[in-house]
Protein backbone atom coordinates (compact mmCIF):
# COMPACT_ATOMS: atom_id res chain seq x y z
CA UNK A 1 0.00 0.00 0.00
CA UNK A 2 1.09 3.13 -1.10
CA UNK A 3 -0.82 5.71 0.75
CA UNK A 4 -1.39 6.21 4.23
CA UNK A 5 -5.30 6.42 4.28
CA UNK A 6 -7.71 8.15 6.54
CA UNK A 7 -10.70 7.58 4.96
CA UNK A 8 -12.44 4.59 3.48
CA UNK A 9 -13.59 4.88 0.10
CA UNK A 10 -17.45 4.14 -0.87
CA UNK A 11 -17.38 1.66 -4.08
CA UNK A 12 -21.09 1.92 -5.71
CA UNK A 13 -21.62 -1.17 -7.06
CA UNK A 14 -25.01 0.18 -9.12
CA UNK A 15 -21.81 1.79 -11.52
CA UNK A 16 -21.42 -2.01 -12.32
CA UNK A 17 -24.83 -1.96 -14.34
CA UNK A 18 -24.18 0.18 -16.70
CA UNK A 19 -21.46 -0.01 -19.33
CA UNK A 20 -20.52 3.97 -19.26
CA UNK A 21 -19.68 4.12 -15.42
CA UNK A 22 -18.27 0.76 -14.95
CA UNK A 23 -14.96 1.76 -16.09
CA UNK A 24 -15.32 4.89 -13.13
CA UNK A 25 -16.33 1.64 -10.86
CA UNK A 26 -13.10 -0.63 -11.51
CA UNK A 27 -10.67 1.86 -10.97
CA UNK A 28 -11.94 2.63 -7.67
CA UNK A 29 -12.08 -0.76 -6.52
CA UNK A 30 -8.66 -1.16 -8.02
CA UNK A 31 -7.51 1.47 -6.18
CA UNK A 32 -9.49 0.46 -2.91
CA UNK A 33 -7.90 -2.98 -3.47
CA UNK A 34 -4.75 -2.42 -3.66
CA UNK A 35 -3.99 0.66 -1.93
CA UNK A 36 -6.37 0.86 1.60
CA UNK A 37 -8.01 -2.30 1.83
CA UNK A 38 -11.14 -1.48 3.43
CA UNK A 39 -13.80 -0.02 1.43
CA UNK A 40 -17.71 0.35 1.65
CA UNK A 41 -20.37 -1.22 -0.67
CA UNK A 42 -23.88 1.11 -1.20
CA UNK A 43 -26.70 -0.07 -4.01
CA UNK A 44 -25.58 -3.51 -3.61
CA UNK A 45 -29.25 -5.16 -4.39
CA UNK A 46 -29.30 -7.01 -0.58
CA UNK A 47 -32.87 -6.47 -0.32
CA UNK A 48 -33.31 -4.23 2.51
CA UNK A 49 -36.03 -6.10 4.33
CA UNK A 50 -34.02 -8.92 4.97
CA UNK A 51 -31.26 -6.42 6.30
CA UNK A 52 -33.76 -5.01 8.77
CA UNK A 53 -35.37 -8.07 9.24
CA UNK A 54 -32.11 -9.01 10.67
CA UNK A 55 -31.11 -5.87 12.81
CA UNK A 56 -34.70 -6.25 14.23
CA UNK A 57 -34.10 -9.17 15.75
CA UNK A 58 -30.83 -8.47 16.99
CA UNK A 59 -31.43 -7.20 20.28
CA UNK A 60 -33.94 -9.66 21.46
CA UNK A 61 -31.68 -12.54 20.56
CA UNK A 62 -28.93 -11.20 22.64
CA UNK A 63 -31.51 -10.59 25.94
CA UNK A 64 -32.51 -14.01 25.75
CA UNK A 65 -32.17 -15.98 28.96
CA UNK A 66 -28.53 -17.75 29.77
CA UNK A 67 -30.46 -20.92 29.79
CA UNK A 68 -31.61 -20.83 26.13
CA UNK A 69 -28.28 -18.85 24.78
CA UNK A 70 -26.11 -21.89 26.65
CA UNK A 71 -28.39 -24.61 25.08
CA UNK A 72 -26.78 -23.86 21.48
CA UNK A 73 -23.34 -23.06 23.26
CA UNK A 74 -20.73 -22.71 20.37
CA UNK A 75 -18.39 -25.15 23.00
CA UNK A 76 -20.35 -28.17 22.19
CA UNK A 77 -20.46 -28.00 18.34
CA UNK A 78 -17.26 -29.59 16.68
CA UNK A 79 -17.93 -26.99 13.41
CA UNK A 80 -17.59 -23.85 15.85
CA UNK A 81 -20.96 -22.95 15.20
CA UNK A 82 -23.11 -21.75 18.20
CA UNK A 83 -23.16 -18.79 20.96
CA UNK A 84 -20.06 -17.96 22.64
CA UNK A 85 -20.04 -15.57 26.19
CA UNK A 86 -18.57 -12.35 26.76
CA UNK A 87 -14.73 -13.03 27.99
CA UNK A 88 -14.19 -16.96 25.71
CA UNK A 89 -12.78 -15.36 23.03
CA UNK A 90 -8.69 -13.87 23.21
CA UNK A 91 -7.23 -11.68 20.46
CA UNK A 92 -3.34 -10.80 20.39
CA UNK A 93 -3.45 -11.74 24.41
CA UNK A 94 -6.18 -10.25 25.81
CA UNK A 95 -9.62 -10.90 26.28
CA UNK A 96 -12.37 -9.87 23.96
CA UNK A 97 -15.62 -7.97 25.22
CA UNK A 98 -18.19 -9.06 23.16
CA UNK A 99 -20.92 -12.04 23.10
CA UNK A 100 -21.77 -13.53 19.48
CA UNK A 101 -23.77 -16.18 17.78
CA UNK A 102 -22.12 -17.79 14.75
CA UNK A 103 -23.96 -19.32 11.77
CA UNK A 104 -22.62 -20.50 8.79
CA UNK A 105 -24.56 -22.30 5.57
CA UNK A 106 -26.54 -25.12 6.61
CA UNK A 107 -24.71 -28.32 5.70
CA UNK A 108 -24.58 -31.44 6.89
CA UNK A 109 -21.08 -32.69 8.82
CA UNK A 110 -19.47 -35.08 6.41
CA UNK A 111 -16.16 -36.21 8.48
CA UNK A 112 -15.21 -39.38 8.99
CA UNK A 113 -11.91 -41.00 10.33
CA UNK A 114 -9.77 -41.08 7.01
CA UNK A 115 -10.68 -38.00 5.59
CA UNK A 116 -8.42 -35.05 6.33
CA UNK A 117 -9.57 -33.57 10.45
CA UNK A 118 -10.30 -30.02 8.56
CA UNK A 119 -13.71 -31.27 6.94
CA UNK A 120 -15.19 -31.39 10.00
CA UNK A 121 -15.32 -27.61 10.27
CA UNK A 122 -18.31 -28.80 7.69
CA UNK A 123 -21.35 -29.19 9.89
CA UNK A 124 -24.75 -27.97 10.81
CA UNK A 125 -25.90 -25.10 12.69
CA UNK A 126 -27.12 -25.03 16.70
CA UNK A 127 -30.49 -23.12 16.67
CA UNK A 128 -32.29 -22.18 19.85
CA UNK A 129 -35.76 -23.81 20.14
CA UNK A 130 -39.09 -22.04 19.65
CA UNK A 131 -37.24 -19.19 17.61
CA UNK A 132 -38.23 -20.41 13.84
CA UNK A 133 -37.97 -16.70 13.15
CA UNK A 134 -34.36 -16.24 13.86
CA UNK A 135 -34.00 -19.29 11.32
CA UNK A 136 -35.31 -17.96 8.35
CA UNK A 137 -34.19 -14.48 8.61
CA UNK A 138 -30.32 -15.87 9.16
CA UNK A 139 -31.04 -18.11 6.22
CA UNK A 140 -32.12 -15.71 4.01
CA UNK A 141 -29.29 -13.23 4.77
CA UNK A 142 -26.78 -15.89 4.57
CA UNK A 143 -28.06 -16.34 1.06
CA UNK A 144 -28.27 -12.94 -0.17
CA UNK A 145 -24.44 -12.40 0.87
CA UNK A 146 -23.36 -15.40 -0.78
CA UNK A 147 -24.81 -13.74 -3.56
CA UNK A 148 -23.15 -10.31 -3.18
CA UNK A 149 -20.00 -12.02 -2.42
CA UNK A 150 -20.01 -13.81 -5.62
CA UNK A 151 -20.94 -10.83 -7.65
CA UNK A 152 -18.22 -8.81 -5.73
CA UNK A 153 -15.43 -11.08 -6.49
CA UNK A 154 -16.60 -11.16 -9.91
CA UNK A 155 -15.88 -7.16 -10.13
CA UNK A 156 -12.54 -7.51 -8.35
CA UNK A 157 -10.76 -9.85 -10.99
CA UNK A 158 -12.49 -7.28 -13.53
CA UNK A 159 -10.58 -4.51 -11.37
CA UNK A 160 -7.27 -6.59 -10.83
CA UNK A 161 -7.42 -6.66 -15.02
CA UNK A 162 -8.32 -10.59 -14.60
CA UNK A 163 -11.31 -11.94 -16.10
CA UNK A 164 -14.73 -11.92 -14.06
CA UNK A 165 -15.11 -15.85 -12.90
CA UNK A 166 -11.18 -16.07 -11.99
CA UNK A 167 -11.86 -16.40 -8.08
CA UNK A 168 -14.79 -18.30 -8.21
CA UNK A 169 -12.98 -22.01 -8.14
CA UNK A 170 -11.26 -20.47 -4.83
CA UNK A 171 -14.14 -20.92 -3.08
CA UNK A 172 -15.78 -22.74 -0.34
CA UNK A 173 -19.88 -24.67 0.46
CA UNK A 174 -19.32 -22.69 3.77
CA UNK A 175 -19.90 -19.34 4.34
CA UNK A 176 -19.98 -18.13 8.39
CA UNK A 177 -21.92 -15.60 9.95
CA UNK A 178 -22.16 -13.67 12.96
CA UNK A 179 -23.89 -11.66 15.30
CA UNK A 180 -21.89 -9.66 17.12
CA UNK A 181 -23.01 -7.81 20.64
CA UNK A 182 -20.60 -5.59 22.08
CA UNK A 183 -21.97 -4.88 25.58
CA UNK A 184 -21.63 -1.11 26.56
CA UNK A 185 -18.26 -0.37 28.72
CA UNK A 186 -19.23 0.58 32.24
CA UNK A 187 -18.32 4.32 32.36
CA UNK A 188 -17.53 4.65 36.02
CA UNK A 189 -14.05 2.12 35.91
CA UNK A 190 -12.08 3.51 33.50
CA UNK A 191 -9.87 0.51 34.43
CA UNK A 192 -11.73 -1.77 32.72
CA UNK A 193 -10.26 -3.06 29.25
CA UNK A 194 -11.64 -1.33 25.74
CA UNK A 195 -10.73 -4.31 24.16
CA UNK A 196 -14.43 -5.01 22.08
CA UNK A 197 -12.25 -6.98 19.63
CA UNK A 198 -8.52 -6.85 19.74
CA UNK A 199 -6.44 -6.22 16.39
CA UNK A 200 -6.51 -8.55 14.08
CA UNK A 201 -7.08 -9.60 10.08
CA UNK A 202 -9.75 -11.67 8.88
CA UNK A 203 -8.30 -14.93 9.05
CA UNK A 204 -12.25 -16.93 9.05
CA UNK A 205 -12.28 -16.05 4.94
CA UNK A 206 -11.74 -14.79 1.76
CA UNK A 207 -13.98 -12.08 2.01
CA UNK A 208 -15.79 -9.96 4.88
CA UNK A 209 -18.97 -8.11 4.29
CA UNK A 210 -19.76 -6.41 7.74
CA UNK A 211 -23.00 -4.85 8.51
CA UNK A 212 -22.18 -2.17 11.40
CA UNK A 213 -26.05 -2.87 12.92
CA UNK A 214 -26.35 -0.12 15.70
CA UNK A 215 -27.13 3.91 14.78
CA UNK A 216 -24.35 6.22 12.86
CA UNK A 217 -23.39 7.81 16.91
CA UNK A 218 -22.26 4.71 17.69
CA UNK A 219 -18.46 4.01 17.08
CA UNK A 220 -16.29 1.70 17.75
CA UNK A 221 -14.77 -0.26 14.28
CA UNK A 222 -11.23 0.71 13.40
CA UNK A 223 -8.87 0.07 10.49
CA UNK A 224 -5.04 0.58 10.58
CA UNK A 225 -3.22 2.23 7.47
CA UNK A 226 -0.14 2.25 6.77
CA UNK A 227 1.17 5.16 8.93
CA UNK A 228 0.06 3.25 11.68
CA UNK A 229 -2.76 5.11 12.66
CA UNK A 230 -5.94 3.85 13.49
CA UNK A 231 -8.60 5.32 11.49
CA UNK A 232 -12.39 5.25 12.27
CA UNK A 233 -14.83 3.25 9.83
CA UNK A 234 -18.14 5.33 10.47
CA UNK A 235 -21.66 3.54 10.38
CA UNK A 236 -22.60 4.17 6.87
CA UNK A 237 -26.09 3.56 6.52
CA UNK A 238 -27.38 0.98 3.24
CA UNK A 239 -23.68 -0.13 2.80
CA UNK A 240 -21.67 -2.99 4.27
CA UNK A 241 -17.89 -2.63 5.10
CA UNK A 242 -15.83 -4.80 3.05
CA UNK A 243 -12.45 -5.94 4.00
CA UNK A 244 -9.99 -8.76 2.61
CA UNK A 245 -9.18 -11.90 4.46
CA UNK A 246 -5.94 -13.24 4.93
CA UNK A 247 -6.44 -15.87 2.16
CA UNK A 248 -7.07 -13.35 -0.74
CA UNK A 249 -3.85 -11.86 0.19
CA UNK A 250 -1.96 -14.86 -0.84
CA UNK A 251 -3.59 -15.42 -3.86
CA UNK A 252 -2.85 -12.27 -4.93
CA UNK A 253 0.39 -12.63 -3.63
CA UNK A 254 0.30 -9.69 -1.44
CA UNK A 255 -0.76 -7.17 -3.83
CA UNK A 256 -3.77 -7.16 -1.62
CA UNK A 257 -3.48 -6.68 1.75
CA UNK A 258 -5.61 -7.89 4.53
CA UNK A 259 -5.94 -4.77 6.85
CA UNK A 260 -5.30 -4.78 10.49
CA UNK A 261 -8.65 -3.64 12.22
CA UNK A 262 -10.50 -3.90 15.99
CA UNK A 263 -13.58 -2.74 17.79
CA UNK A 264 -13.07 -0.70 20.50
CA UNK A 265 -16.04 -0.86 22.90
CA UNK A 266 -17.80 2.91 24.42
CA UNK A 267 -20.48 4.14 26.24
CA UNK A 268 -22.91 2.30 24.47
CA UNK A 269 -23.61 -1.22 23.48
CA UNK A 270 -23.10 -2.09 19.81
CA UNK A 271 -24.00 -4.84 17.22
CA UNK A 272 -22.13 -5.64 14.18
CA UNK A 273 -23.23 -9.08 12.06
CA UNK A 274 -19.68 -10.06 9.57
CA UNK A 275 -20.21 -12.31 6.81
CA UNK A 276 -17.34 -14.62 5.92
CA UNK A 277 -17.31 -15.66 2.42
CA UNK A 278 -15.64 -18.98 2.56
CA UNK A 279 -12.42 -19.83 0.66
CA UNK A 280 -12.31 -24.26 -0.28
CA UNK A 281 -11.32 -26.44 2.96
CA UNK A 282 -8.69 -27.98 0.19
CA UNK A 283 -6.83 -25.08 -1.35
CA UNK A 284 -3.13 -25.96 -0.91
CA UNK A 285 -0.93 -22.78 -0.15
CA UNK A 286 1.31 -23.82 -3.42
CA UNK A 287 -2.08 -22.94 -5.64
CA UNK A 288 -2.82 -20.08 -3.68
CA UNK A 289 0.49 -18.78 -4.64
CA UNK A 290 0.88 -20.24 -7.41
CA UNK A 291 -2.14 -19.51 -9.38
CA UNK A 292 -1.65 -16.15 -10.47
CA UNK A 293 1.98 -15.50 -9.34
CA UNK A 294 2.76 -14.53 -13.13
CA UNK A 295 -0.27 -12.02 -13.19
CA UNK A 296 0.50 -10.33 -9.28
CA UNK A 297 4.27 -10.40 -9.36
CA UNK A 298 4.43 -7.23 -10.81
CA UNK A 299 1.96 -5.51 -8.32
CA UNK A 300 3.83 -6.99 -5.09
CA UNK A 301 4.30 -4.51 -2.62
CA UNK A 302 5.06 -4.88 1.19
CA UNK A 303 4.44 -1.49 2.42
CA UNK A 304 2.88 -2.02 5.95
CA UNK A 305 2.97 -0.32 9.12
CA UNK A 306 5.42 -2.14 11.68
CA UNK A 307 1.97 -3.00 14.10
CA UNK A 308 0.04 -4.25 10.53
CA UNK A 309 3.29 -6.68 9.92
CA UNK A 310 2.89 -8.08 13.34
CA UNK A 311 -0.34 -9.39 13.13
CA UNK A 312 -0.14 -12.93 13.09
CA UNK A 313 -1.32 -14.06 9.11
CA UNK A 314 -1.23 -17.76 9.91
CA UNK A 315 -1.81 -18.86 6.20
CA UNK A 316 0.92 -16.81 4.74
CA UNK A 317 3.52 -17.58 7.28
CA UNK A 318 2.53 -20.76 8.39
CA UNK A 319 3.23 -23.94 8.33
CA UNK A 320 0.43 -25.86 7.46
CA UNK A 321 -0.28 -26.52 4.27
CA UNK A 322 -3.96 -26.10 3.30
CA UNK A 323 -6.50 -23.27 4.27
CA UNK A 324 -8.58 -26.22 6.06
CA UNK A 325 -5.92 -26.94 8.25
CA UNK A 326 -4.73 -23.57 9.00
CA UNK A 327 -8.13 -22.14 9.79
CA UNK A 328 -8.86 -25.41 12.39
CA UNK A 329 -5.67 -24.56 13.77
CA UNK A 330 -6.99 -20.39 14.26
CA UNK A 331 -10.22 -22.15 15.46
CA UNK A 332 -8.73 -24.12 18.20
CA UNK A 333 -6.96 -21.81 19.72
CA UNK A 334 -9.48 -19.40 20.06
CA UNK A 335 -12.22 -21.68 21.31
CA UNK A 336 -9.74 -24.11 23.16
CA UNK A 337 -12.50 -25.90 24.90
CA UNK A 338 -13.67 -27.04 21.40
CA UNK A 339 -10.08 -28.12 20.50
CA UNK A 340 -9.54 -30.58 23.92
CA UNK A 341 -12.93 -31.57 23.19
CA UNK A 342 -13.41 -32.74 19.61
CA UNK A 343 -9.47 -32.38 18.22
CA UNK A 344 -7.46 -33.79 21.36
CA UNK A 345 -5.01 -35.18 18.30
CA UNK A 346 -3.77 -31.83 17.42
CA UNK A 347 -5.00 -29.72 20.52
CA UNK A 348 -1.20 -29.96 22.38
CA UNK A 349 0.51 -28.74 19.06
CA UNK A 350 -1.90 -26.13 17.63
CA UNK A 351 -1.78 -24.37 20.79
CA UNK A 352 2.22 -24.43 21.47
CA UNK A 353 3.39 -23.86 17.86
CA UNK A 354 4.00 -20.34 17.23
CA UNK A 355 3.09 -20.63 13.19
O1 LIG B 1 -17.73 -5.77 14.96
C1 LIG B 1 -17.09 -5.28 14.04
O2 LIG B 1 -17.37 -4.16 13.57
C2 LIG B 1 -15.91 -6.00 13.46
C3 LIG B 1 -15.84 -7.43 13.88
C4 LIG B 1 -14.63 -8.10 13.35
O3 LIG B 1 -13.69 -7.49 12.91
C5 LIG B 1 -14.56 -9.59 13.33
O4 LIG B 1 -15.38 -10.24 13.99
O5 LIG B 1 -13.69 -10.11 12.62
FE1 LIG C 1 -12.46 -8.73 11.71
Amino acid sequence: MSTAFSEIPIIDLSQADDESTKPDLLSSLRYALTEVGFLYVSNHDVPTTVVDGLVKILPTLFELEDKIKKSIALENSPHFLGYSDVGSENTGGKVDRREQFEFATELTAIWHSGLPLYERLRGPNQWPEGHTELRSTVEAYIHELTKLGERFLDLVAQALSLSPGTFQPFLSDQHRLKLVHYPALPVDDPAISQQGVGPHKDSSGWWTFLLQASPPEVKGLQVLNKAGDWVDVPVVPGTFVVNIGQAFEVVTNGACKATTHRVLSGPHERYSVPFFQGVRRNLTKAEAVGTLKGHFGALHTSLESEEGNAVDSAFLKGKYDTWGESQLRTKVRSHRDNGRKFYPEVYEQYISDDV
